[in-house]
């Protein structure tokens, strides 16, 4: 499988580099960025190019300069204060309006990056922005020519976008959605109405304060009393001028959540709430005058897919989302450990807690992680433009359709795996800067509950690996036969080999042999044959003892479809970041440290399925499984004295990272003092210091007299 982003990718020369990447503060961080086997901005440049760093300097300095983001140390904002300030900034958005359509069509990268670089920020108002620009309005842009009145109207915030699926009683199962839409001919329009109260939508960004409008999904029924399935429709919720609910929509705010508290989420109810038929979201079908259904989707099943497709989108963002936070607690955690000193080997000498193996075993596997995710978001993201570019223009080949089986397969995988690791690396890092991790003003833990929902919205994780393991054992057929196929980003060609993989064994002799990734990529190909093979035996015996197909399923999915669905993705983020980091063309200033990120990846990713490994005769004997043991203690510590620098081309600059113990100068102590007291009261009496100087207790006043 070829890479698909450009390995080709030019550094520029060092004035170049230094022009925009400026140099560290010096400080206690100096000796790791000295040890560095590579050079920080080579690497930067390498990786994201000229034009993307030139963009993201833009926007990290508008925020920076912007009194609307400016951070208030030690400021704790009520609910209320944050959504407003969060919609204050979502405007800014608008108004700094980063990326020209010309730039985006250039270079679609930059949407990615853009949502990135907000993100870094703050979750809050980067989802409030991209909910109404990007899903709502991506969403309409997708459906059809005949909303451009809309789509005007959503880029210059006239109007203000949600997207609303799930309901209080149903959001992944979304065949059961409730709400409906009803075709009325005689005054053209569509009447929308929730059944009942576990009918209301529920859940839906933007949807608690400020949308005026909703992509609404909702069953379609005719005049003729049949239920076409499940359809969009744009609905408005709110006046655009008074912001108050429109006639027969209750709407409001859900509450406080674990995270992303700036977002506003809310509910909606609809009684009778009419609108014009032409606000159908005629993606997969469309209504007649006459209320005669037409689609052009014969099989239920394909529209049903088609109806859900948009959903991929959030899928492959969130998987980039995700990437995102991994880099952001690493980066904290990672300078952290190189400048954090506990013990040594003698009591005069402390040495930084980065030089304990413990240390470097539970975090250093994480920083791969990030390289090869990211690597791997946003090369699938490219995959996307192109299946997008085919959606726009109407392209019906069934290459299109094969590349939207696809993507979903992926999609629906990668979104696990990246927000899960992203989620244990959070909680990794906040350990790892013990209790100083712990402290709010540090991030991380506000890194970990905004990456939460990840592992939720845009479809449950556990279900989601469901559609990828289905996807894998649709090939089983042509699997058993021997029938040639192929998929168009050939993520799946390799199952042609089946039958002679399904026979491999781990080859290595020694730690050495398992120091490239091709070592933990072959025994991949292996555990993903095996797995696929045990699921499908264990589906057909399932039958075969009388179960119906939907328990003949669900008794398949542990340690069978979801760990081939799991197994897969690993296999596949790793095969394209092999690919990657082994191109001739990569510099070979940078191609060592970038091998030794893949191996360890690869190896600490594998190490995890070891059992089945064993289990299913891949390897065998004692020394195997301390081969890749020990290549993986060796990788983590060839890779210690690169780990600050490998931040550094990551990073964001301190004031989006915002995290004392994460600044870039390293000076840990001083950074967290001149937060501690620039606080608000840190250093006053509490106002109710009367209540310990002057009202006592009574010692035993209230016990009890029985
Ligand atoms: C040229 C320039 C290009 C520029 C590019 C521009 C890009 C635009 C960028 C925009 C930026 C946007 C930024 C976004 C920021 C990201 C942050 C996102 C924040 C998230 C907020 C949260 C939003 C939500 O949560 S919305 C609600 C989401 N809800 C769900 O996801 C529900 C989950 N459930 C389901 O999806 C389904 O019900 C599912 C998958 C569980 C299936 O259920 P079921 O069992 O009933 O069906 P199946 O029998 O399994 O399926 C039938 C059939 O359909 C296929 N299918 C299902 N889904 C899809 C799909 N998405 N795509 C394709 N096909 C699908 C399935 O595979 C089956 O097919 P078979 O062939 O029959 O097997
Ligand atoms: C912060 C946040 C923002 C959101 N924003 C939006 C939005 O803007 N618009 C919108 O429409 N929705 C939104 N959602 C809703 C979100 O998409 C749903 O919560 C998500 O799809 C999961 O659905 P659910 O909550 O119904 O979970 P459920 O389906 O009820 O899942 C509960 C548990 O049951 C398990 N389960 C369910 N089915 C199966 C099965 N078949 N096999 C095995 N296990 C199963 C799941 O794994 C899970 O552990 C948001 C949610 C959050 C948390």
């Amino acid at each position: 499988m070829a890479p698909t982003l450009n390995v080709k990718q030019a550094t520029g020369n060092q004035s170049s580099w230094n022009t925009l990447l400026p140099d560290f503060p010096k400080g206690p961080l100096s000796k790791y960025r000295k040890k560095a086997s590579f050079n920080w901005k080579e690497m930067a440049m390498f990786l994201d190019g000229e034009d993307i760093i030139r963009l993201k300097n833009r926007i990290f300095s508008a925020l920076e300069s912007d009194p609307f983001f400016a951070r208030h140390p030690g400021e704790e904002l009520s609910r209320e204060k944050y959504q407003e300030l969060t919609f204050l900034r979502c405007k800014r958005l608008f108004e700094y309006d980063f990326l020209t359509q010309q730039e985006i069509m250039e270079n679609p990268l930059k949407i990615l990056n853009l949502v990135i670089c907000i993100g870094m920020y703050d979750w809050s108002p980067c989802l409030q922005f991209f909910l109404h620009c990007g899903v709502f309005g991506g969403t309409i842009l997708s459906a059809s020519k005949r909303f451009a009145n809309f789509v005007k109207k959503i880029y210059n915030m006239e109007i203000f976008g949600c997207f609303a699926l799930t309901e209080l009683s149903h959001g992944t199962n979304t065949k059961g959605i409730r709400t409906t839409a009803t075709f009325d001919h005689n005054t053209q329009e569509f009447i929308i109405n929730s059944p009942d109260f576990e009918a209301a939508k529920f859940w839906v960004g933007n949807m608690g304060k400020h949308a005026t409008h909703a992509i609404v999904y909702a069953q379609l029924y005719t005049p003729d009393g049949q239920c076409q399935g499940l359809h969009s429709f744009i609905v408005q919720i709110r006046d655009t001028k008074t912001l108050l609910p429109m006639p027969g929509v209750m709407v409001g705010d859900i509450g406080k959540k674990i995270g992303q508290n700036g977002l506003d989420n809310g509910f909606a109810m609809f009684h009778n709430v009419r609108i014009p038929k032409e606000n159908i979201l005629n993606i997969t079908g469309d209504v007649s005058p006459e209320g005669k259904y037409s689609s052009s989707f014969t099989d239920v099943k394909e529209r049903f897919s088609a109806a859900l497709g948009s959903l991929s989108t959030g899928r492959i963002l969130i998987t980039a989302v995700s990437a995102t936070n991994l880099k952001l607690a690493l980066s904290i955690a990672i300078r952290f450990s190189a400048t954090r000193r506990q013990f040594g080997p003698t009591d005069e000498e402390e040495i930084p807690v980065i030089e304990y193996q413990t240390q470097q075993w539970r975090l250093l596997p994480y920083l791969a992680a990030a390289y090869a995710l990211d690597y791997f978001s946003k090369s699938l993201f490219e995959n996307f433009v192109e299946f997008y570019a085919g959606l726009l223009t109407k392209q019906k080949s069934q290459r299109q359709a094969d590349l939207g089986r696809e993507i979903h397969a992926l999609s629906a995988a990668s979104k696990p795996l990246s927000s899960w690791t992203a989620q244990q690396a959070a909680q990794e890092c906040r350990e790892a800067c013990g209790g100083h991790g712990y402290l709010a003003m540090n991030r991380l833990g506000e890194i970990r509950n905004d990456n939460d929902p990840n592992c939720t919205y845009e479809g449950d994780n556990n279900v989601l690996l469901q559609q990828t393991s289905n996807y894998l054992m649709s090939w089983m057929n042509c699997i058993r036969n021997k029938v040639p196929f192929e998929s168009p980003l050939g993520t799946i060609n390799f199952l042609q080999d089946y039958h002679h993989i399904i026979g491999w064994k781990f080859k290595a002799n020694s730690v050495d042999d398992c120091m490239d990734s091709s070592a933990p990529l072959a025994a991949y190909k292996w555990l993903v044959c095996y797995l696929l093979r045990e699921s499908d035996l264990k589906l057909r015996k399932e039958k075969q003892s009388g179960h119906s197909d939907f328990e003949a399923k669900n008794n398949c999915q542990v340690y069978f479809c979801r760990s081939l669905a799991i197994a897969f993705v690993e296999q596949t983020v790793l095969q394209r970041y092999h690919d990657y980091t082994h191109d001739p063309n990569i510099p070979s200033t940078l191609q060592p440290v970038l091998k030794n990120l893949c191996a360890l990846y690869g190896l600490w990713s594998l190490s995890k399925h070891l059992a089945v490994l064993y289990q299913g005769g891949y390897v065998s004997g004692e020394q195997a499984g301390r081969f890749i043991q020990n290549a993986i203690l060796e990788l983590c510590s060839r890779l210690k004295d690169d780990a600050v620098a490998l931040v550094d081309v990551f990073a964001p600059p301190d004031f989006i990272l915002n995290s004392p113990i994460g600044k870039a100068s390293g000076e840990l102590y001083k950074n967290m003092w001149a937060e501690i007291l620039q606080g608000n009261k840190a250093l006053s009496r509490p106002s109710w210091w009367a209540e310990f100087c002057i009202n006592k207790p009574v010692t035993g006043r209230l016990s009890s007299r029985l």
